[in-house]
């Protein structure tokens, strides 16, 4: 929609950035059911880095939701939007030189592919959080599958809305069998094993 628009160039490029940081940037991008453990995956791989000294920062839903995206709701259409917006916010911290942990249940394939082809080869990193609706329903960390069930909440991922698995993502995490260590460990092995970490 925007015309007359003229891109400028950044004084300070992507790779300077990397260079002071001392480390590549690039987006984990978490997808995954209501409860399946993105937000607790995100948060707790995130602290380790920041631990070890590297930029980071957690982009997560409920968060963005209270500001950036308050005006979305959960129709496929508002979710498309919703992921299309943090797909170019996570390209602008891949750019500031950070890490970044997206935790989003993005159920689309097409969204998720789309944010992959925002970002440079190697700067997208598909992590399926995959874990049994069951055992989601069990942990219902905030009593939203409750109230989906019950007819509160409609449009609910795995309840009345659909979630598409991913179909290759470059990690998969069972969190119904891996602990919350076991996980980070695949994904920093992953890391380590791409020259990311
Ligand atoms: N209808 C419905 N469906 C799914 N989730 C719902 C819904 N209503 C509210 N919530 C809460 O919103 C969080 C999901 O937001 P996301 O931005 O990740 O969703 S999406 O990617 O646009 O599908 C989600 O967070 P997580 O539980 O961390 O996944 C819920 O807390
Ligand atoms: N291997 C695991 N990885 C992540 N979370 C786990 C794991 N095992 C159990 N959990 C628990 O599952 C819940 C996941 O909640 P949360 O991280 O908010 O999920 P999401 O962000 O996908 O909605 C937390 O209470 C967490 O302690």
């Amino acid at each position: 929609m925007s015309s007359n628009i003229v891109w400028h160039g950044s004084s300070v490029s992507k790779k300077e950035r990397q260079n002071k940081n001392g480390h590549k940037s690039f987006v984990l991008w978490f997808t995954g059911l209501s409860g399946s453990g993105k937000s607790t995956l995100a948060n707790a791989l995130t602290r380790e880095l920041f631990e070890d000294g590297k930029a980071v920062y957690v982009l997560d839903g409920d968060n963005i939701r209270h500001g950036l995206n308050k005006d979305l709701g959960f129709g496929a259409a508002d979710r498309k939007e919703n992921i299309r917006r943090i797909g170019e916010t996570a390209k602008l911290f891949v750019d500031a030189g950070v890490i970044t942990a997206a935790a989003f249940i993005s159920p689309y394939q097409e969204d998720r592919e789309n944010v992959r082809n925002l970002l440079e080869e190697d700067e997208f990193i598909e992590v399926y959080v995959k874990c049994r609706l069951e055992t989601c329903e069990k942990r219902d960390p905030k009593g939203l599958y409750k109230k989906a069930r019950d007819g509160h909440i409609t449009n609910f991922t795995g309840v009345d809305s659909p979630y598409e698995e991913p179909s290759d993502p470059e990690i998969t995490i069972e969190t119904d069998n891996h602990s919350i260590e076991q996980s980070i460990t695949l994904i920093k092995t992953h890391l380590k094993e791409k020259g990311l970490l």
